[in-house]
């Protein structure tokens, strides 16, 4: 549904003396979401996510590269026939960008009175989509007289008064407080599911991407530096910053006093200080009794915790592992060989 190949961005910057700089918001670009999905692109901030987004609907034109938006190549369209195909696509934004002097109803009218759309056709068009966010008992009213996640609503009602295929959400939860997050990420999972539109969002949280994504990209100085289920995600990022926004989010990191002991090679004396990450069936297999029966290692448990993600359970623990080095390499093979991901930590001197 959504395609981009090879897209590249680069802003000049006109110095003052009129000297010339130019930045690299996005670098080929490869990207495909098919019809149905919620893909979420997450990534620090000045990463290029925004831009990733606006070039979707060509708010911003790539440099170079192709997009395609429901099979149509909006790179190669006039600019009618671009206006056209953007009312195949909605949009939502941080701050909602909504018409302060309009009331809720004119402001999900807008683009449909922009389109010429008749005063009867408008009326059983908005009537719904307000019922269908929510609001139906606020169409009177005007944007100050609302809450944040009110004026959320609105705005989506408005992305979909054109009946798009697909919506951008640009941070569109990252003014809001937890709670009105979660009940328009739940809309926006409803409308997903209800009208199967397809959703490609931009967060730099994790807690929206384990929230509806059903699959994530990673962002990193203007390269999709990794892609994946958001399962898969959860509990095996392949590259180093997939793990630290993970970690951040798990808030599970060794002990800090143990953390200051941790060498980056093994040693004679050392035990392996490991990340397990574990998934499906060996959630509920006692791995842990088995490795000190089967292999001979005592593990020390050191922070665990067990998530729901999309409705798969992940387990997630830090672990000493303790025993001699051909132990508790075994003892690491052995959990590898029953799906459990493993990340050596660290090593610490032994104790004993
Ligand atoms: N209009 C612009 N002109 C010049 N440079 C820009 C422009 N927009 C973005 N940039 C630069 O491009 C890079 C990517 O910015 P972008 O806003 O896409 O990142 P982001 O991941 O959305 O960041 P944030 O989360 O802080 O909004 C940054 O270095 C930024 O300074």
């Amino acid at each position: 549904m959504i395609r981009l190949q090879n897209v590249s961005k680069t802003y000049a910057l006109k110095g003052r003396r009129g000297s010339a700089r130019t930045v690299q918001a996005l670098k080929d670009i490869d990207f495909h979401v098919p019809a149905g999905q919620i893909h979420g692109v997450i990534g620090l901030s000045g990463a290029g996510k925004s831009t990733l987004i606006r070039c979707v609907n060509l708010l911003e034109r790539p440099t170079t590269g192709t997009v395609s938006v429901d099979g149509q190549e909006l790179t190669g369209l006039s600019r009618q026939a671009l206006n056209q195909a953007r009312h195949g696509i909605g949009m939502i934004f941080q701050h909602f960008n909504l018409l302060t002097n309009r009331t809720v109803f004119a402001n999900v009218a807008l683009p449909l009175e922009l389109m010429g759309m008749k005063r009867a056709e408008i009326r059983s068009r908005v009537t719904p989509l307000l019922e269908l966010v929510g609001l139906a008992d606020k169409a009177a009213q005007y944007p100050a007289q609302l809450s944040g996640g009110q004026k959320q609503r609105v705005a989506i009602a408005r992305a979909l008064a054109s009946r798009p295929k697909v919506l951008l959400c640009d941070e569109a939860t990252s003014a809001l407080d937890p709670q009105t997050t979660a009940s328009i990420l739940a809309l926006l999972r409803d409308i997903n599911q209800k009208l199967g539109l397809t959703i490609l969002l931009i967060t730099h949280e994790m807690e929206v991407v384990k929230a509806i994504c059903h699959r994530v990209s990673l962002i990193s100085d203007g390269e999709l530096v990794e892609e994946a289920e958001v399962g898969d995600f959860f509990t095996s990022p392949r590259t180093q910053l997939g793990r630290e926004f993970l970690n951040d989010f798990l808030q599970l990191e060794p002990p800090r006093a143990l953390f200051e002991r941790l060498e980056a090679t093994p040693g004679e004396h050392t035990h392996p200080v490991v990340r397990l990450a574990f998934s499906g069936d060996a959630v509920s297999t006692p791995l842990i009794s088995r490795l000190a029966r089967e292999c001979g290692v005592d593990v020390s448990i050191l922070q665990a915790k067990v998530e729901s993600i999309q409705e798969r359970t992940l387990g997630l623990m830090i672990a000493e592992l303790m025993g001699p080095p051909a132990k508790t390499r075994e003892a690491i093979d052995y959990l590898e060989s029953h799906d459990l991901h493993v990340e050596v930590l660290g090593h610490v001197q032994r104790d004993d």
